[in-house]
């Protein structure tokens, strides 16, 4: 079944990767997946695009929506400056179990925060929970069909600045159809698509940049 699946990737990292070595880790993870399962990561293609985006933003405060293993917990965390954070829902526990794992083999702990829940019910306390003001960069890689609804949430809340940057996975496989209407439509959002292939596969895929501004 599909934790034994994880718990078999979480092996690959703790057999393959070298301990305090993110990069290592996200080798690890992307042969595993190449070679012996493929899993729902970001992958390496679209994980370069991703590095990119966060390397121009060089956010202090990241929210991750949907951790699954921790891969693009870890690519993102690698590249951050000192004191930044990244704050990671998932709502499966048994992948939250995993993604720890993935993260402390990686030595990210202290940059990394993961919380486990629904992201509809974290988002309205993430100012009083974790006293976040507003995000610098938020990933969007959870339910497809939760990503309108809590870009909605995250601007009611006041989580989102001029300047915050959306970037948005799996745009086009397996596809967040409202949510580009809404970001490439929307007069508060300045959007850019990215186009790639769903990872470890030839199938297309893309992320969708978005600047919200204000
Ligand atoms: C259960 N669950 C926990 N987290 C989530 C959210 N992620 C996805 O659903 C997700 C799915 C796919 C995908 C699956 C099957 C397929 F044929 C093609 C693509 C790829 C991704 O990159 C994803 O992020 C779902
Ligand atoms: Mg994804």
């Amino acid at each position: 079944n599909y934790y034994r699946d994880v718990n078999r990737l979480l092996h690959a990292v703790q057999k393959n990767a070298t301990k305090g070595d993110p990069r290592s880790v996200v080798k690890a993870i992307d042969n595993f997946c190449r070679q012996k399962e493929w899993a729902m990561n970001v992958g390496d293609e679209k994980g370069c695009i991703l590095d990119s985006v966060v390397s121009e933003v060089n956010p202090v405060t990241v929210l991750e929506l949907g951790t699954y293993c921790g891969y693009s917990t870890v690519r993102i965390a690698s590249l951050l400056p000192p004191r930044a954070k990244i704050i990671t829902l998932e709502f499966n526990p048994d992948y939250a179990k995993i993604a720890r794992q993935v993260i402390a083999w990686a030595g990210l702990e202290d940059k990394i925060q993961v919380v486990e829940g629904p992201s509809g019910e974290w988002i309205p306390k993430m100012k009083e929970q974790f006293g976040v003001k507003t995000f610098d960069l938020v990933f969007l890689d959870h339910w497809k069909d939760r990503y309108l609804p809590d870009t909605k949430l995250l601007e009611d809340c006041g989580l989102l600045r001029k300047g915050t940057i959306l970037l948005a996975d799996n745009v086009i496989c397996p596809g967040t159809p409202d949510y580009l209407e809404y970001v490439r439509n929307s007069p508060r959002y300045k959007s850019q698509y990215f186009k790639s292939h769903l990872e470890y596969t030839k199938a297309e895929d893309g992320l969708e940049k978005s600047v919200f501004l204000g």
